[in-house]
């Protein structure tokens, strides 16, 4: 069988290689969506209310890691285009998408099954992953896909946008903390990659699972989540569902953020599980340092406090975070003082 789970046609029965054993399994893989991920409306973000709004975000990023965005400021046209595309992308015939197969970390443009450790792997995730880099643009387009033919111009004008809210963001977040104001410009935010993850409908939700439960390793992370359930967030213990809300962007501060702010904002550990009916694809985009920036505590955040953790360059994080099977939170736990 073609190892991409966008090539099958539909299956009747999980096959074995993706049945997890009973302590890795999704266990309730149905929770309801939680009402109490915050919501953050930018609407008025350039009037009286900025800093309520963002007193908003910080909050949320402090108590849940996670929120979701409304009225951002990216059209839902361009939305639902770059959704649309994608979703054509991974129909596309089996000849085609094989171009752009690879299991390899440092490939420019890589589509892959499960996880890069397919190979080794005991058991396998129910989903196909395609990850390119989008920043700066003229260095990575002509690696991209050209298939459908508007691919670069659409996913091209999509980078540029997110890039731009996702720097909005953490200027609030520099407000809202007392950073100067674009700390995070610059090498901190140097590397953008786009992940879009598809999972064709599954069998059996309850003995399998689209990502395990992992935190984000980079500085910050958006998704755009399409129309289907299946992300969930860890919140006090329990599996909390993420709503796909129409036209909203989630956003998930990443393990660097926590490390600068000094463990001030939270990283929410999230997962995704499958769907019985309907197959799910949605665009992922990080901001990632730049492999020589050194990452610490940001001094200004100290106050009395003690550092959490010791400085670092990213290159030194991201190959502790692959040496541990792509564990993001046991990688950091190298770094913690
Ligand atoms: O696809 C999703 O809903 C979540 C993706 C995710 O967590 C990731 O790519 O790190
Ligand atoms: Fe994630």
């Amino acid at each position: 069988m073609d190892i991409l789970i966008s090539n099958w046609s539909r299956v009747r029965c999980l096959p074995e290689k993706y049945i997890f054993p009973a302590e890795r399994r999704p266990g309730n893989h149905k929770v309801s969506v939680s009402k109490d991920i915050p919501i953050i409306d930018l609407e008025r973000i350039n009037g009286p209310e900025r800093d309520q709004i963002i007193q908003q975000i910080i909050k949320a990023s402090q108590e849940f890691g996670l929120f979701q965005v409304i009225n951002h400021g990216v059209s839902r046209e361009l939305m639902e285009k770059t959704m649309q595309m994608f979703r054509q992308f991974f129909e596309s015939p089996a000849e085609f998408k094989a171009r752009f197969y690879s299991n390899d970390l440092n490939a420019s443009c890589r589509l892959y099954t499960s996880t890069l450790n397919y190979e080794n792997e005991e058991v396998h995730y129910w989903r196909d992953n395609l990850t390119h880099r989008c920043h700066p643009l003229e260095d990575h387009i002509t690696h991209w896909p050209d298939d459908p033919p508007y691919y670069r111009k659409v996913v091209a004008e999509y980078s540029i946008e997110v890039r731009k809210f996702l720097l909005m963001i953490l200027e609030l977040i520099c407000n809202g903390m007392g950073l100067e104001s674009r700390f995070f410009e610059g090498e901190l935010s140097k590397n953008q990659s786009l992940s879009v993850n598809h999972h064709i409908p599954c069998p059996d939700p309850s003995a399998t699972i689209g990502m395990q439960a992992h935190c984000d390793p980079n500085l910050i992370s958006m998704l755009q989540q399409g129309d289907v359930c299946g992300l969930q967030a860890l919140k006090d213990g329990q599996w909390v569902g993420v709503e796909p809300l129409p036209g909203a962007f989630v956003v998930i501060p990443g393990l660097q953020l926590r490390v600068i702010s000094n463990g001030k904002l939270a990283s929410a550990t999230h997962r995704v599980v499958t769907d019985l009916e309907k197959s799910r694809t949605t665009i992922g985009t990080f901001l990632i340092p730049s492999s020589d920036v050194l990452i610490q505590p940001a001094d200004c955040l100290l106050g009395s406090s003690a550092m959490l953790y010791r400085g670092y360059t990213y290159e030194e994080f991201f190959g502790t975070f692959t040496g541990n099977n792509c564990e993001a939170e046991m990688a950091l736990e190298r770094f913690k003082l």
